[in-house]
């Protein structure tokens, strides 16, 4: 029997919801499919614990967390508490802590979701967007002096090394290989950032010679935003620097039917780090603790993660069950359905039991 250890840390808001869903789903798929167990390590770590205690995890967590196979991460924010204190104490650390250099967000329009976009079907939105996780806009850098007076200055520097550049697009130009269309889009700014971004198109140029069987382009970032709503059948994997990402891959859930549909894996590709994976949503305060909130992003994210341990047959039964049941109208009211989260939740279960 395969044994992985995992770290859950179900967070804050409707992130404890729906791992508390992903978990569920994860139970009846070992049932079913068998020949391997998940040994978790449910970790308190979060904003109650910051109120509580004064810290979102005890000393040493990232030492503690590099020894699980993966991590599963529900979400943070507190309507008490500073957003980017929230995001800088729990999740962007791991992110860059474990060089999860690969951040994977997939959408498309699944049978039974009515399109946001007009006249576009199932299929004709079929995208995976690589964001940049470690480094660009979030590297951290920057200050603030002068507080307070007419001559504050605050900075916020946006960082890219060759390394971390290349390392990301050579993962986008390999994913765009393994997909049927093999086109990958490079999302960039270097009209107006002409440093970094500058370096972001030239490293790109570099990479795609080692992967002449891709066809790829470039888009300005603004303009890739009415690319994405116009011709979305024109896109298929797309690279974007993280803050972008960060941007685009909320658009793209929304386009695709919801936020609330959308999974995401930070990846270590090199497997050095355990790799975290999550729901792209966050704590949603205006539904949170009100069993509202679709669990199937986070049960996505799920799938994903035991695929990415292995167990590809098992994360293609939950990944069937969560189609299943969108195609079946079995929703939370953010896809038009009238179910509750933990309804949802069951119903994928059922579907993975009789399966
Ligand atoms: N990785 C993360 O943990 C993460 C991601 C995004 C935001 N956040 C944090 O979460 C807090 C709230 O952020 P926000 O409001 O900007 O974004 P959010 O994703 O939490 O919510 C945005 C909107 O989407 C809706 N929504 C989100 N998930 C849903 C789901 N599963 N089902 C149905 N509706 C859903 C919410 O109700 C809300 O109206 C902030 O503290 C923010 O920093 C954390
Ligand atoms: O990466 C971020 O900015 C936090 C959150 O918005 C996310 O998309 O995970
Ligand atoms: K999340
Ligand atoms: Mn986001």
């Amino acid at each position: 029997m395969q044994k992985y250890n995992i770290a859950v840390i179900a967070g804050d808001g409707i992130g404890i919801e729906v791992t508390a869903s992903a978990l569920e789903v994860l139970r009846a798929v070992q049932q079913k499919v068998g020949g391997f167990e998940l040994i978790y390590d449910e970790l308190d770590y979060g904003s109650a614990r910051y109120k509580a205690q004064g810290s979102y995890a005890p000393k040493g967590w990232l030492d503690h967390l590099r020894s699980s196979d993966a991590i599963y991460f529900g979400a943070v924010g507190d309507p008490d508490v500073p957003d980017h204190i929230s995001l800088w104490e729990l999740i962007l650390p791991m992110r860059q802590v474990f060089q999860q250099y690969v951040n994977v967000r997939p959408s498309s329009i699944l049978p039974g979701i009515p399109s946001r976009v007009a006249g576009s079907a199932p299929g004709d939105l079929d995208w995976v967007i690589i964001r940049e996780n470690t480094e660009g806009e979030y590297a951290g850098q920057g200050g603030r002096t002068h507080v307070g007076t007419e001559h504050e200055v605050a900075t916020e520097l946006a960082v890219f090394t060759r390394k971390g550049v290349e390392r990301v697009m050579r993962y986008a130009f390999e994913t765009a290989q393994k997909r049927p269309k093999k086109f990958l889009t490079v999302v960039s700014k270097s009209n107006a950032q002409r440093y970094g971004l500058l370096l972001w198109d030239e490293v790109a140029g570099l990479v795609s010679k080692d992967y002449p069987d891709v066809e790829w382009d470039k888009m300005l970032v603004d303009a890739m935003t009415v690319r994405m709503v116009s011709k979305p059948k024109s896109l298929d994997t797309i690279v974007t620097t993280n803050l972008h990402g960060d941007i685009l891959s909320d658009l793209a859930a929304a386009l695709s039917g919801s936020i609330g549909i959308a999974h995401s894996s930070s990846l270590d590709p090199s497997r050095k780090s355990p790799s975290l994976f999550e729901p792209v949503h966050g704590a949603a305060f205006d539904i949170m603790g009100k069993d509202l909130a679709n669990p199937i992003a986070a049960i996505m994210s799920a799938a994903e993660m035991i695929r990415f341990l292995g167990e590809e047959k098992a994360a293609a039964v939950i990944e069937s069950a969560c189609r299943e049941s969108i195609a079946e109208g079995q929703t939370t009211g953010d896809l038009g359905g009238k179910l509750k989260t933990t309804e949802v939740t069951k119903v994928v279960c059922d579907i993975i039991s009789r399966s």
